[in-house]
């Protein structure tokens, strides 16, 4: 569906060159929620903006569909652009418009004629969940009642590929939620593809089938969401999941439990998809004479299953100790002695 061959963006910023995207390669497929995570500056705007064809990539290839979409004339690209539509963070809606009329503009543009753009902007404003407020203008409405209105504008034109950029960040927990509810809704009525960037680990965790880690203009870290969240490998990537797991394995979290929990052996086991709803403890407490203390805990949810940390002290003799943590290990539960005394 998407595939970014060897994409660099070189910036000639007046002090010399800037490369904020540098050989990205990505593919992704269709009907798929495509996360990109990266602190501020790591070329995550740079790369959306070279996915919709706003910028020209210095080297390398945007192809959508089988068109490259960095090798085709100005007209084409317009056309190529209807495929691709964008939803923003601080809305970008036009304030002397209604609702309807802001999800009727796009429609207006591409020719279509007046009926049909009437019973399309019912049709969208029904999908978001705008009825009965189409004739209101933005600034009646609540922060996520606009974004709403962005999505339906976005996709008004009946896009193949969604980006959304930053879409929640200006929003509250809780209608951040609901966007994002909306978004995996219009992901499975219409089997649109998404991309989003953010730099919020907990979108990713939400929707997110894949993620990509940016930094420095690269992509650092790619796959599955359960896999990373289960597995981070770049420090940067590990200082995302904390966000949202809370479980940092910091050697000052490390101390600090250890001062509350100073006997027995402090353990951090990883829960990933069915095994967090299994009695995988119940069973540990019946076959083996060890006392377990639950030190902290967290599961959290991903489109592609549940995933939890949970940190144990656990006291006994050391061989019923390391004959419980041989058991949990064959039960697939990942483990890791944090502190030993
Ligand atoms: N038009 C431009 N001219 C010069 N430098 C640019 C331009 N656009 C972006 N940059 C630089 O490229 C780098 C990547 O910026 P980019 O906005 O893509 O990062 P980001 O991850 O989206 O961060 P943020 O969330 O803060 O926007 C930054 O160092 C930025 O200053």
């Amino acid at each position: 569906m998407i595939e970014l061959k060897k994409l660099s963006k070189v910036f000639d910023t007046g002090k010399g060159s800037l490369t904020a995207v540098d050989g990205v390669e990505l593919d992704i497929a269709p009907g798929e929620i495509f996360g990109i995570i990266g602190y501020s500056g790591a070329g995550k705007s740079t790369l959306i903006r070279l996915l919709n064809g706003l910028e020209k990539p210095t080297s390398g290839s945007v192809v959508i569909n089988g068109q490259d979409i960095t090798a085709i004339n100005s007209k084409d690209l317009r056309k190529a652009r209807q495929k691709v539509s964008m939803i923003f963070q601080h809305f970008n809606l036009l304030w002397s418009r209604t609702v309807k009329e802001n999800i009727e503009f796009p429609l207006e543009i591409a020719g279509v004629p007046k009926e049909k753009r009437a019973e399309r902007v019912l049709e969208l404003v029904e999908l978001v969940g705008l009825a009965g407020r189409e004739n209101a203008y933005p600034s009646q409405l609540s922060g996520g009642q606009k974004q709403r209105v962005g999505i339906a504008r976005a996709l008004a034109n009946n896009p193949e590929v969604l980006l959304c950029d930053e879409a929640t960040s200006a929003l509250d927990p809780q209608t951040t939620d609901s966007i994002l509810d909306l978004l995996v809704d219009i992901n499975k009525r219409l089997g649109l593809t998404i991309v989003l960037i953010t730099h919020e680990m907990h979108v990713i965790r939400k929707i997110c089938h894949r993620v990509a880690v940016m930094e420095g203009g690269r992509i650092v870290e790619l796959g599955d969401v359960l896999n990373v969240f289960q597995a981070p490998k770049e420090n940067i990537t590990k200082r995302f999941v904390a966000q949202v797991t809370d479980t940092e394995d910091s050697q000052e979290t490390i101390k600090h439990l250890r001062e509350l929990y100073p006997s027995g052996v402090l353990i951090k086991l990883v829960f990933v998809g069915d095994q967090t709803e299994q009695p995988i403890l119940t069973k540990l407490i019946r076959k083996y004479t060890v006392d377990i203390n639950i030190v902290q805990g967290n599961i959290a949810h991903t489109q592609r299953g549940a995933y939890g940390t949970l940190i144990l002290q656990i006291k006994g003799s050391q061989p019923e100790i390391d004959e419980a943590i041989a058991f949990l290990n064959a039960e697939d539960v990942q483990t890791e002695v944090m502190a030993n005394d």
